[in-house]
C-alpha cells in the first residue's frame, strides 16, 4: 500500500470532529446562513459548515457538555433544549427514495429547484468546497473557486435546505506556498496538473473523510451534490454518503456557448479589459495546424486554461465549449 493510501485509511479510521460554535451570518446578496466551526482530533485546521434553512442541526454542538449551562450553550450557539434531534436522517428509507440508484445529472436552475416537492426538499443540497485564498479573498482570476462558492451558496439558500462544507484544503491540499510556486510554473507554460507534479506534489491531495464526518454530525446521510468532480463523488460514496443527484456547476464564462460550425463564433465579453473575461474570436471552420493551435491556446485567459485542464486532464465532468475543443492544451 502506498503511504498516501495508508494515511487516508488512518484518517478514515481515527478521525473525529466536533462542532465548537455556530453563529448567524447575514450576507449582502445570499441571505442568512448559520456557520458551524469544527475542530478535529488529527490537526488544528478549523473546517466549516455553512448551513441554510431551519432543518440542519449539529449533534456534537447540541449534546450536553461537562458543566454546561444555558449561558454557555447560548454563547456557543447550541439550542437551550439539549440533544435536539431532527427527523432528517434516513428519509430515504422511510419514503422509499432508496430506489433512486442512478445519480441523475440535472442542470438545476433556480426555477426547477423551486418546483421540487416538500418531500424531496428535505434531501439537502450540498457543496463540498475547498479553500482558495487567491480567488475568494484577493479576487484572483486564475480559477473559478470564488464563483463556485458564491453560486453554490445562492443555490442552496434558494433551495431552502443545505450546506456548504468548507474545507481548509488550500490548493487541492498542497497549501498556499506550493500553490503560489505552481502559479509561477503555470506562467511559464505548465498547466495546473503539470505544475503540481513538477513540485513533487500530488495533483489532487484532498481527502473528503472530514466532509463525510461533518455531514454525519449534521445528521445528513443522503444528499444532492453540486460538483463536476467525479473523485469527490467516488470518495463521498465510499464513505457512506448516499448521493441521489449530481448537479453540475457550469462556469459562467462557458454559459451560453454552443456549437455553431456554420458561423464565425464570437465570444466577446462585455468587459474586454478584464483578465477574467473571454475576449477571443474564433472561426470554427478553420482547421488549425499545430502551431496555430499552440498560438490560439496561448491567447486563452488564465481561467480558460485552468478550466480546460480540469476537463481534459482531471476528468471534470462538464462539456468543453466548442472554441476550446479547437484549441487543445499544449500537452494533448
Ligand atoms: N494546486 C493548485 N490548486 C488550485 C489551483 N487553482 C485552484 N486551486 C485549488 O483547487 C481547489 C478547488 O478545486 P477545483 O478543482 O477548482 O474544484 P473541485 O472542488 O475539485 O471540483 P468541483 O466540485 O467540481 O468544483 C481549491 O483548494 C483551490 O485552492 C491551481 O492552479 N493549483
Amino acid at each position: 500500500m502506498s503511504p498516501q493510501i495508508i494515511e487516508s485509511h488512518n484518517i478514515e479510521k481515527n478521525l473525529k470532529v466536533r462542532c465548537e460554535v455556530r453563529c448567524r451570518i447575514p450576507t449582502k446578496d445570499k441571505g442568512e446562513f448559520y456557520v458551524h466551526l469544527y475542530t478535529n482530533n488529527l490537526n488544528n485546521k478549523k473546517h466549516l459548515a455553512i448551513v441554510a434553512g431551519p432543518y440542519i442541526y449539529s449533534k456534537s454542538l447540541n449534546e450536553v457538555r461537562e458543566n454546561d449551562t444555558d449561558e454557555k450553550r447560548m454563547i456557543r450557539g447550541a439550542t437551550i433544549k439539549p440533544n435536539i434531534t431532527l427527523p432528517l436522517k434516513s428519509l430515504d428509507k422511510v419514503n422509499g427514495i432508496s430506489n433512486i440508484q442512478k445519480i441523475n445529472e440535472t442542470v438545476f436552475s433556480n426555477n426547477n429547484i423551486n418546483k421540487i416537492t416538500d418531500l424531496e426538499h428535505k434531501i439537502p443540497l450540498v457543496r463540498i468546497h475547498s479553500e482558495c485564498f487567491t480567488s475568494e479573498t484577493i479576487f484572483s482570476c486564475r480559477c473559478d473557486c470564488a464563483e463556485q462558492l458564491d453560486r453554490s451558496m445562492k443555490q442552496i439558500q434558494n433551495y431552502g435546505n443545505g450546506v456548504v462544507v468548507y474545507l481548509r484544503q488550500e490548493g487541492r491540499n498542497i497549501g498556499l506556498l506550493n500553490k503560489m510556486m505552481a502559479y509561477n510554473l503555470q506562467d511559464h507554460g505548465y498547466d495546473t496538473v503539470e505544475a503540481n507534479v513538477k513540485l513533487n506534489q500530488p495533483v489532487d491531495g484532498r481527502n473528503y473523510t472530514i466532509a463525510a464526518r461533518i455531514l454525519e454530525d449534521l445528521q445528513i446521510d443522503t444528499i444532492r451534490l453540486l460538483t463536476n468532480n467525479p473523485d469527490k463523488i467516488e470518495q463521498l460514496s465510499s464513505l457512506g454518503i448516499n448521493i441521489v443527484e449530481r448537479i453540475p456547476m457550469i462556469p459562467s464564462i462557458w454559459e451560453n456557448k454552443h456549437i455553431n460550425c456554420n458561423h464565425q463564433t464570437q465570444y466577446l465579453s462585455s468587459d474586454s479589459n478584464s483578465n477574467c473575461s473571454n475576449d477571443l474570436d474564433y472561426d470554427m471552420n478553420n482547421i488549425l495546424n499545430e502551431s496555430e493551435v499552440e498560438s490560439e491556446h496561448s491567447k486563452l485567459t488564465d481561467l480558460e486554461k485552468y478550466l480546460q485542464t480540469k476537463v481534459e486532464s482531471m476528468n471534470h465532468d462538464i462539456p468543453l465549449p466548442d472554441y476550446l475543443i479547437h484549441t487543445h492544451s499544449h500537452n494533448n
